[in-house]
């Protein structure tokens, strides 16, 4: 049987209004090819006006506090997100994780505050290139998961909280480079990051999906999400605009009839 690619872009601090025109253009791709969920993730003064303007794609913020309101100038709760029109959540970026110094303990709680006020999240992984070169690529992803997965109940009323789960396989050295991790090393990485969700969350550990992202473009994202486990694409600098990532989408479209 096929399955429905995720697609998401991560628009990062990129975009103004005058973006809506691309997200426009972006939406009537997506509704175009249903085989393929598309979302984009714009920054979080956008997130209520894309919401407006598209009906095919999900809206997502890049970020959001741990905590449900308070004293914390400039940051935004998952209840605020979801209020202003996101479904998701991208949660523990590596930028996030680099230049604002969030540790595995508050990606976990801020994974945590998302699923329960009713975000979808996708939690992002991911080595630095010594690491891959000194061959712990994967112990240091299997680390970050052991640390940031949220403790959930995987079955609440009957909704599979593990369904609005992804992990994002990002590796730093990928990001914004232009360069990809061998099919092979994809592979292996996805493999292994789906037998510790299934350690982790049991048979509902398959529900989860499973994102690569870094460097994803028009002309490779075929093959990556053709790769065991890749459940779909989380794109930077291609998702900015239609030309780049419509062709993203038509190309995930290919991955869903197979
Ligand atoms: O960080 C990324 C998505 O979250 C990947 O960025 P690029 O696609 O620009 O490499």
């Amino acid at each position: 049987m096929g399955h429905r690619p995720y697609i998401v872009g991560n628009w990062k601090m990129n975009g103004t209004r005058n973006s809506l025109a691309e997200a426009r253009a972006i939406d009537r791709v997506a509704s175009k090819w249903p085989q393929v969920r598309v979302g984009i993730a714009p920054p979080h003064t956008l997130i209520h006006a894309m919401r407006d303007a598209v009906d095919s794609i999900d809206v997502g913020g890049q970020d959001c506090h741990s905590e449900t309101d308070g004293a914390y100038t400039g940051d935004i709760s998952a209840a605020m997100l979801k209020d202003a029109g996101a479904s998701f959540a991208i949660l523990g970026h590596s930028e996030r994780r680099q230049y604002h110094g969030e540790t595995n303990p508050q990606v976990k709680a801020k994974c945590e505050a998302a699923l329960g006020a009713g975000l979808s999240v996708i939690l992002c992984v991911g080595e630095t290139e010594e690491q891959r070169d000194s061959g712990e690529a994967e112990s240091t992803v299997s680390g970050q998961l052991t640390s940031c997965l949220p403790e959930i109940a995987v079955e609440e009323e009957g909704e599979s909280v593990s369904a609005r789960l992804a992990i994002a396989y990002e590796p730093i050295w990928a990001i914004g480079t232009g360069r990809v991790p061998s099919l092979d090393e994809i592979k292996a990485m996805h493999a292994s990051i789906r037998a510790k969700l299934v350690d982790t969350f049991g048979e509902n550990g398959n529900e989860v999906r499973i994102l690569y992202g870094g460097s994803v473009k028009a002309d490779n994202a075929l093959e990556i999400l053709s790769c065991d486990e890749v459940g779909g694409a989380l794109v930077g600098g291609a998702s900015l605009t239609n030309e780049s990532f419509g062709a993203i989408i038509i190309a995930a479209a290919d991955d869903a009839r197979d």
